[in-house]
């Protein structure tokens, strides 16, 4: 039985994942941490109320303490600048994976510590265990359709440590029927989607609404013009729709292929394996974090280079400024700045983030 303060985002997950800990006998306060503010007039519809109201309303039920966490600073400081920065330098962010890192199992848990309890937990679909030798560890979660240990892969064995997923052993049928029995107004609410915490604002709105539009040519792979981009942080590596040039193959779309920084210019090539740029092998992935063993000598893993990939083997090797990952075959669209997670079978080892793209 332990203190233990559970994220309620107002969705059925963490309302299901407070009924469990209670089931547990453990002692829980749920807590809505307040990140994100539609002070700043974008466009959208941001539910952060009505999450907030159900998230209320689940505690009551539960008859638990209920708290409201305000972070908005801190979400700013950590997650928006970060997110504007990388759209700024043509990367492409990764905030969910940063939410949990620095929000969820950051300031969040430093809070919950300050205050007595000993464990954050979160309505994630990952299991945690402790090891022989004290150290926590994370596996996928067991329902495979709902996975969401990549999300976690840049946490530290700190975090791990204090951190509790109560729904990571069940499949999503299962826990919205611990939702339905203990009658909580979540029980059928639909999954969220969107931005961590910024809701259901489109990701083109929110950076159109920091960085200006900085129009340049859309070429193909041989430099012939093709049509005009709005400004290279608005499109992604790999991406079919939403560029403008439709293609004259039959079956066969144009997609993101490049970003030539210097003269303004996006690459679109044919989304088959030959084109230049779209497919690697070969990378190097920098900015390590790890939970339980460092990825300091050769090793062979799997990997998911975004979510809801396949795993796939790989070789990692240390090199300067991180590992280099050899994928057993050819990569789609691997794009700078984007996390990549390892695993060893079913247990997640850590992360780091693409930084080259080498072959
Ligand atoms: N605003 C928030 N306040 C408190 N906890 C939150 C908040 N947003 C997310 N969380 C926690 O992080 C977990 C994962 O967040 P995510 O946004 O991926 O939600 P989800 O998988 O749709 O889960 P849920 O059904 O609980 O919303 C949630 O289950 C919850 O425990």
């Amino acid at each position: 039985m332990a203190k233990v303060l559970v994220g309620l985002s107002g969705g059925v997950d963490s309302s299901a994942a407070a009924a469990l800990l209670i089931e547990q006998g453990h002692e829980v306060t749920g807590a809505f941490m307040k990140n994100w503010v539609n002070a700043e007039g974008l466009p959208g519809d941001c539910p952060w109320e009505t999450d907030l109201e159900d998230a209320l309303a689940v505690a009551r039920k539960l008859g638990i303490e209920f708290r409201v966490v305000d972070l908005i600073d801190q979400y700013k400081e950590r997650i928006v600048d970060y997110l504007v920065e990388g759209y700024r330098s043509g990367i492409t962010p990764n905030p969910d994976v940063w939410c949990n890192r620095e929000m969820k199992f950051g300031v969040f848990l430093d809070y919950a510590l300050e205050q007595g309890f000993e464990s954050v937990a979160t309505g994630h679909y990952a299991r945690r265990r402790v090891l022989g030798n004290g150290q926590a560890a994370v596996l996928k979660g067991a329902d495979p359709n709902k996975d969401q240990s990549y999300f976690l892969a840049m946490m530290t064995q700190r975090q791990v440590r204090h951190a509790l997923f109560p729904v990571g052993e069940m499949l999503k049928p299962e826990v919205r029927e611990v939702a339905r029995r203990h009658d909580l107004i979540t029980a059928g609410k639909k999954d969220s989607q969107g931005i961590c915490f910024i809701g259901e604002i489109k990701m083109r709105d929110f950076i159109r609404h920091y960085l200006p539009d900085k129009p340049g040519e859309i070429v193909d792979t041989s430099g012939k013009v093709l049509g005009r981009h709005d400004g290279l942080h608005l499109y992604t590596l790999g991406q079919r729709k939403g560029h403008g040039v439709a293609s004259p193959r039959d079956g066969m779309a144009y997609v993101v292929v490049g970003k030539d920084l210097e003269s303004n210019r996006l690459i679109v090539g044919w989304d088959e394996s030959g084109t230049t740029g779209l497919y690697a092998r070969r990378c190097r992935v920098g900015t390590l974090s790890t939970i339980n063993e460092s990825f300091d000598r050769p090793m062979k893993l799997e990997a998911l280079p975004r979510y809801r990939a396949k795993p796939e083997p790989c070789r990692i090797e240390p090199v300067d400024g991180g590992i280099e990952v050899s994928f057993s075959n050819s990569q789609r669209a691997l794009a700078i700045g984007q996390i990549c997670a390892f695993y060893d079978g079913g247990r997640l080892l850590g992360g780091g983030v693409f930084e080259e793209i080498l072959e």
